[in-house]
């Protein structure tokens, strides 16, 4: 942890202030995590700066280089695309990187690279899933598949560069239905605000190639849900969430961004609980 020099209390500054962004930066104002949330940035500074005043340590909102160079660690909270440009500036800055948008990651490994040599941090939180622990125990040693299967309703999948380059009116279906099945590299170009999850198991496991993913669009279901098997060695794991979707984003699960906090009030604790 590279603790600012302004007091030695961690710095941490939030890009993103849709669903996730905002739910991690009313948890830090409630003042139960010891970390200050020093600066916000969004792609609608008006709204942020809306939502910034609502909040008890009314955050400024700033530039992505301003809120760079104000924080210790900056949790992307925004998109894929957007991770492009915000993981190099933060990480070439020597400050630490929390990512959310984690299938922005895997077409560059370099980045890990520039974490280790910029002596920084680069955190991924488990986000909408459940079992990393158990997943990264078991490819410790050889593995012969991992698979995730993705259940989301019509309105998680929505808009989906695959669903709309295919021409799928997931409205229309009238049973539960298979529309992709793939990597988890393919799955998180063709579904980059859905499957996250598939690219994070995918990096604490054998890699975006060899996870394997299935998304089943569910008509009336009421849950965003992952079951994913692990087989090796070790023998068979298998794990299964049932997600609320968030009250602002029907994508995105209750447990994205309860996953960040958590983790977040380990970085700033002494104690660490799981592997
Ligand atoms: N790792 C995981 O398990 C999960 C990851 N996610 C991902 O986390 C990210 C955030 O999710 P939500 O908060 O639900 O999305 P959201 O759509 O509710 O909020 C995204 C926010 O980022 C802002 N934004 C977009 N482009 C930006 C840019 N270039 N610079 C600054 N701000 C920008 C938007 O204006 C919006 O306020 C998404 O990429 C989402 O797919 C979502 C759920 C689970
Ligand atoms: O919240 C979820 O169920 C997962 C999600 O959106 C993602 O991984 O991008």
């Amino acid at each position: 942890m590279a603790f600012s020099e302004c007091g030695g209390i961690y710095r941490v500054g939030i890009v993103g202030m849709g669903t996730i962004g905002r739910a991690i930066a009313l948890a830090l104002d409630s003042g139960d995590i010891p970390v200050h949330l020093a600066a916000v940035h969004s792609r609608d500074a008006e709204k942020a700066e809306a939502f910034a005043a609502t909040l008890n340590a009314k955050p400024p909102v700033m530039a992505l280089n301003e809120l760079i160079a104000s924080s210790d660690l900056v949790i992307e909270a925004a998109t894929q695309a957007a991770l492009a440009t915000i993981a190099p500036a933060t990480l070439e800055a020597g400050k630490d990187l929390m990512v959310l948008s984690v299938g922005g990651l895997l077409d560059h490994p370099e980045w890990a690279d520039l974490a280790d040599r910029q002596h920084c941090k680069l955190y991924v939180p488990s986000g909408a899933i459940v079992g990393l622990d158990g997943v990264k125990g078991a490819c410790a040693g050889r593995i012969d598949s991992v698979t995730i299967t993705t259940r989301k309703p019509p309105e998680g999948l929505d808009g989906a560069p695959y669903v709309v380059e295919q021409g799928i009116d997931v409205y229309a279906l009238t049973e539960e239905t298979l529309i992709f099945e793939g990597s988890a590299r393919e799955a998180c170009k063709g579904f980059p605000a859905n499957v996250n999850v598939s690219a994070a198991l995918s990096l604490a496991g054998i890699g975006p190639d060899q996870t394997r993913i299935r998304i089943m669009a569910v008509p009336g279901g009421t849950r965003n849900m992952h079951d994913v098997e692990v087989i090796g060695e070790f023998g068979r794991m298998t794990s299964h969430i049932e997600n609320v979707p968030s009250d602002t984003n029907p994508r995105t699960g209750k447990l994205s961004y309860l996953s960040a906090i958590a983790m977040l009030r380990e970085i700033a604790g002494a104690v660490r609980y799981g592997n």
